[in-house]
């Protein structure tokens, strides 16, 4: 079994739309430090279970300096951010998404 690990900074800006009052409503913005993980018996034809380029242009290539709002279509909170990754990316198994040093969400496929 083969495991790649990518790990990214994003710069970006988000808004939550939440059920009671909070800060996070406002827009602003953070450096969400990204861990992808992607998982395979087999390697391609290029001897890789996906290149690690392929998973910057997925995860840089449409969230870097964008809002979220208008990327996701759902809130933009880290556990949606990591679920959109996840479906986004090959072989990616899980998905880890730091907003702050002691904020941090992971997702896991079942
Ligand atoms: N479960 C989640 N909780 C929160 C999320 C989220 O995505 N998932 N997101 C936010 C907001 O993005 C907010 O901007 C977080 O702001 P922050 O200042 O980091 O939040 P805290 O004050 O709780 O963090 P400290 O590290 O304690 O300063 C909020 N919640
Ligand atoms: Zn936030």
């Amino acid at each position: 079994m083969y495991t790649v690990i990518k790990r990214m900074e994003v710069s970006a800006s988000h808004r939550l739309n939440l059920s009671y009052r909070s800060k996070c409503e406002n827009l602003h913005g953070h450096n969400w430090i990204i861990t992808v993980y992607c998982r395979s018996e087999e390697l391609n034809a290029d001897g890789m279970v996906v290149d690690f380029t392929h998973i910057k242009e997925v995860v840089m290539g449409q969230l870097d300096h964008q809002n979220l709002n208008d990327v996701l279509p759902c809130n933009p909170t880290a556990e949606n951010i990591a679920r959109w990754i996840c479906d986004r990316v090959p072989h990616c198994f899980k998905v880890e998404v730091q907003e702050s040093a002691g904020n941090t969400v992971v997702y896991e496929k079942d």
